[in-house]
């Protein structure tokens, strides 16, 4: 199979030429690097490193969640990673930023490709219930104006031998035949610009941004399973997500650990 570069120049023009862009100060590809995530943590030691994107063709030390890996055949991926600043912000809200991501990768492979992906808390992005991106994000400088590194990596034309787990997917897998990559991280960045813009016009209030959330999440109103990170097991209905980005299962608030849909109700 032929798998296309994107196109560099494009993206490299596009926080000019693009008006829905110009809030990122660049765009960089790369062929190749160890993490786009890990790269972004630290070029943030430079204060005037801001609303940057970096993207590469191949990594050979992808970072998931938990410590995991994350893997792809070279141009098979968008594997992007974004550095932003988020002044004055409550550092509590701050978990709504990997969510707000969610949010924006979900429309905007919607609205390029038609597949329609959802949200599983926090914010893997599923296709009947098998997982076409995940999200890191990375705290590079705390204080009242953190810097924070998120990275997506989207699984764009992975065959099913090709995939790392079974239960992950892509779109290629989804029936897009010829997936556009370069058109599919203009709209990510658009989304993530246009809802990151509209959270600090908002002085940081999440009623907006967490009413998106809830109307693409499948796990609120799913029966859960939560691995806390001690060993505790929580199992219920999860009901909500509240101020500060956490899974509400009955009276307890979930912020990190593994959490299972016990139907797969996607
Ligand atoms: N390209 C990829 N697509 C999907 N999963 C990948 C990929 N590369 C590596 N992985 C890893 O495969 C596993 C698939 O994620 P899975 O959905 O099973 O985990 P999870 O427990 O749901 O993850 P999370 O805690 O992020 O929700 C993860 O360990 C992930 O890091
Ligand atoms: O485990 C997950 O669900 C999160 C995966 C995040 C992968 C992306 S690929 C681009 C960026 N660079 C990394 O090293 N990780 C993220």
């Amino acid at each position: 199979m032929e798998r296309l570069p994107l196109d560099a120049d494009v993206l490299a023009r596009s926080v000019n030429d693009d008006a829905g862009l110009r809030f990122f100060s660049a765009v960089e590809v790369v062929e190749s690097t160890g993490s786009t995530n890990a790269d972004l943590v630290a070029r943030a030691a430079d204060p005037a490193a801001d609303r940057l994107v970096l993207i590469a063709e191949s990594q050979d030390r992808g970072r998931g969640r938990h410590d995991r890996r994350w893997v792809g055949p070279p141009r098979a991926q968008i594997a992007l990673s974004l550095l932003v600043r988020v002044r004055g912000i409550d550092p509590a809200v701050l978990g709504w930023l990997p969510l707000l991501t969610g949010v924006a990768v979900v429309d905007a492979v919607r609205a390029a490709t038609g597949v329609k992906a959802i949200l599983k808390w926090p914010n893997d992005v599923l296709v009947e219930g098998r997982k076409l991106a995940g999200i890191l994000a990375e705290i590079a400088a705390t204080g009242s104006d953190p810097a924070v590194v998120v990275g997506v990596g989207l699984n764009v034309s992975l065959t099913e031998p090709e995939l790392p787990v079974p239960h992950a997917t892509s779109l290629l897998l989804c029936g897009v035949e010829e997936p556009d990559r370069t058109a599919l991280v203009l709209a990510m960045l658009r989304e993530f610009a246009r809802r990151f813009t509209a959270w600090e016009a908002a002085g940081w209030d999440v009623a907006e941004l967490a009413a998106a959330y809830r109307e693409r999440c499948s796990t609120i109103g799913s029966e859960v399973r939560a691995e806390l990170p001690g060993g505790e097991v929580i199992t219920g209905t999860a009901t909500g997500v509240d101020a500060n980005g956490r899974l509400l299962i009955g009276a307890r608030a979930v912020s990190a650990g593994d959490v299972t849909h016990l139907r797969a109700e996607y």
